[in-house]
């Protein structure tokens, strides 16, 4: 509850009380109705450089009670796709439960089972903590995790240390991996609108580009996401999703017709 600056997923109706922003009128996440995109001929594909990281690189993969958390080297970059250059700063996931999915983004009402996020920030706005208060200052690049008939060898660096960050605040490393294999093939098809963070203190400075193309992955590994992670005072970390906000007037945009 408010007053401590700790927030949970159950009193998201009370966030906004304790981080004014959260009752913004640019919020994240939001539903795509896809009948009211507009398409764009100026959304060029995304192209990341610098992503195949040796594995001689140790990157540190973190449960912080919300998320789990895989820095990212600020040598990865997004290359085309955004007017301003944008530098990683890391990756995290949201998933649902057993019993439902857990995707922030919705698609025409379809709520995906889990939803990847690679965060950014735009180094000509200053230092991170600057450019996350700055208009623009954030990009994420997001993609919808769907159950799929086999393993995404891909997300194996990641889902394999689950069990070394059960508990809420365990750090372990993960040695470099390929880490646009995370994402889509497809980087040319994707939704842009301007938001926020999904989480307090929710500032509206994040760019998002939404993949249309989904990442495949198996039962297991979703299932693995579901009931591996533990957040708060030992509970199972699950259905870390926030509701979608109101677009209040904002258009979202598409890279395809
Ligand atoms: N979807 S999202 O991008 O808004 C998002 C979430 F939904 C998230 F839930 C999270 S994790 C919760 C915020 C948090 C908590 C602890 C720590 C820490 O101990 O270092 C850091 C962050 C989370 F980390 C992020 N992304 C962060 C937002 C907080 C700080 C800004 C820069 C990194 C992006
Ligand atoms: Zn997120």
């Amino acid at each position: 509850g408010p007053g401590h600056g700790h927030w949970s997923y159950a009193d998201k109706d009370e966030w906004q009380l304790e981080f004014p922003f959260c009752g913004g009128q640019m919020q994240s996440p939001i539903n795509i109705d896809t009948n009211s995109t507009i398409f764009s001929r100026e959304l060029q594909p995304v192209v990341l450089a610098g992503y195949n990281l040796d594995p001689s690189e140790q990157l540190s993969l973190m449960n912080n009670g919300h998320t789990v958390v895989l820095r990212l080297p600020g040598s990865l970059t997004i290359a085309s796709g955004y007017p301003q250059e944008y530098r990683a700063m890391q990756l995290h996931l949201h998933w649902g439960s057993p019993e439902g999915p857990g995707s922030e983004h919705t698609v025409d009402g379809r709520r995906y089972d889990g939803e990847i996020h690679m965060v950014y920030y735009n180094p000509s706005c200053g230092s991170i903590k600057e450019a996350m208060k700055k208009p623009g200052g954030l990009a994420v690049l997001a993609a919808f995790l769907q159950v799929g008939p086999e393993d995404n060898v891909h997300y194996q660096p990641l889902l394999e240390q689950l069990h070394e960050v059960q508990e809420e605040g365990k750090e372990t490393t993960v040695a470099g991996f390929n880490i646009e294999g995370l994402l889509p093939a497809n980087l040319g098809r994707y939704y842009r609108y301007s938001g926020s963070l999904t989480t307090p203190p929710c500032y509206q400075t994040v760019n998002w580009t939404v993949f249309s193309q989904t990442v495949l992955l198996s039962k297991e590994q979703i299932s693995l996401l579901e009931t591996t992670l533990q957040g708060d005072d030992d509970t199972d970390l699950q259905n870390n999703f926030r509701l979608t906000q109101r677009l209040h007037g904002r258009k979202v945009l598409a890279s395809f017709q």
